[in-house]
């Protein structure tokens, strides 16, 4: 936590949403002044895809825990924890891009499934803003939640989660279905290690429940719409959460536990905006008395 250097994150698995989640961010951040250093948490897998792949073929056939892009040994725990330290004392610390799709490449001139090179964030930064896997992953020795003060959880129902996962990755990435599902399965384990534990550290968490069947989601043609979803948003602490104005503000939406507030599919970016730009000046405010001391 850091008065003068805050650290947002926003923490999901692989396919959850949080790329289309931090979008609405950015139109905050663009709303309000808000100069953000963006980490995109890929780029702190430990591996190229290229050595990625030799690791696992090197290890096909063996039983027990399968290495993934969702546990501690594909990833660098420890540097992201150093970068959410450093920024959090300095404003300061080094990031890199991992890039996905030829598209994103191209404009490195580098391959796809390489990193940049490791570059120091921008100067004068007012906070730092984190999407990814592993926003406030716990292992061992580290701890990278408690830096951060905005935590928040993405996390569809698992069904729907996997649809986005397998639509994206087939048709933004050019796997098939039977390589995306292969993917599924090995993360498994890390899956419900590091990745679901995060979401009890979280402050807010954002939870899209599809109103139309799922039950295969190997076999769904599309993505459920907003509109045929429903948003189940929790807060870790509803103290001090204006519920009243939210209900008031967004159509058809209801309370359904002390610290739950259920909103239209299509009124989750809207719930967002209200939500967090208050944060957001609270942050900025609590920046500039700290500067200005
Ligand atoms: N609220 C939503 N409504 C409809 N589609 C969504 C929603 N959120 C995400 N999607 C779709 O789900 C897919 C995955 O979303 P996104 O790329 O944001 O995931 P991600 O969490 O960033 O994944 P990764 O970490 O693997 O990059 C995309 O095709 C996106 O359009
Ligand atoms: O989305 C992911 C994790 O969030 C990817 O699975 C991971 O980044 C590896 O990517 P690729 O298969 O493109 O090398």
């Amino acid at each position: 936590m850091s008065e003068r250097h805050p650290i947002v994150a926003i923490t999901g698995s692989s396919g959850a949403g949080t790329s289309t989640v931090q979008r609405t961010f950015e139109e905050v951040f663009r709303r309000e002044g808000v100069a953000a250093a963006v980490i995109e948490g890929d780029s702190f897998h430990a591996y190229d895809r290229k050595t990625m792949r030799e690791k696992l073929a090197a290890r096909e056939g063996s039983t027990g825990c399968q290495l993934s892009h969702f546990g501690p040994e594909a990833n660098l725990f420890g540097e992201l924890e150093n970068l959410f330290r450093s920024y959090a004392e300095s404003g300061g610390g080094r990031r890199r891009k991992y890039l996905h799709s030829l598209e994103e490449a191209e404009h490195y001139q580098q391959p796809p499934g390489t990193f940049t090179p490791w570059e120091e964030l921008p100067t004068g930064t007012d906070l730092l803003f984190y999407e990814g896997l592993h926003g406030a992953v716990q292992h061992e020795q580290v701890d990278v939640a408690r830096f951060v003060d905005l935590l928040i959880g993405v996390v569809p129902v698992v069904n729907l989660e996997w649809i986005q996962k397998l639509h994206r990755d087939k048709s933004t990435r050019g796997y098939s279905t039977e390589a995306v599902t292969d993917t599924i399965l090995r993360r498994m384990h890390d899956y419900v290690h590091y990745i679901c534990p995060q979401f009890a550290r979280t402050h807010v968490n954002f939870q899209r429940v599809p109103m139309v069947d799922t039950s295969n989601p190997f076999i769904a043609r599309s993505i459920p719409t907003a509109d045929e979803s429903m948003v189940v948003i929790r807060f870790a602490n509803p103290k001090g959460i204006d519920f009243p104005y939210l209900l008031n503000m967004i159509n058809d939406s209801f309370m359904s536990r002390a610290n739950t507030i259920v909103v239209p599919g299509g009124k989750m970016e809207l719930a967002m905006q209200l939500i967090f730009t208050p944060f957001i000046w609270r942050l900025m405010d609590r920046r500039r008395k700290a500067l200005a001391q």
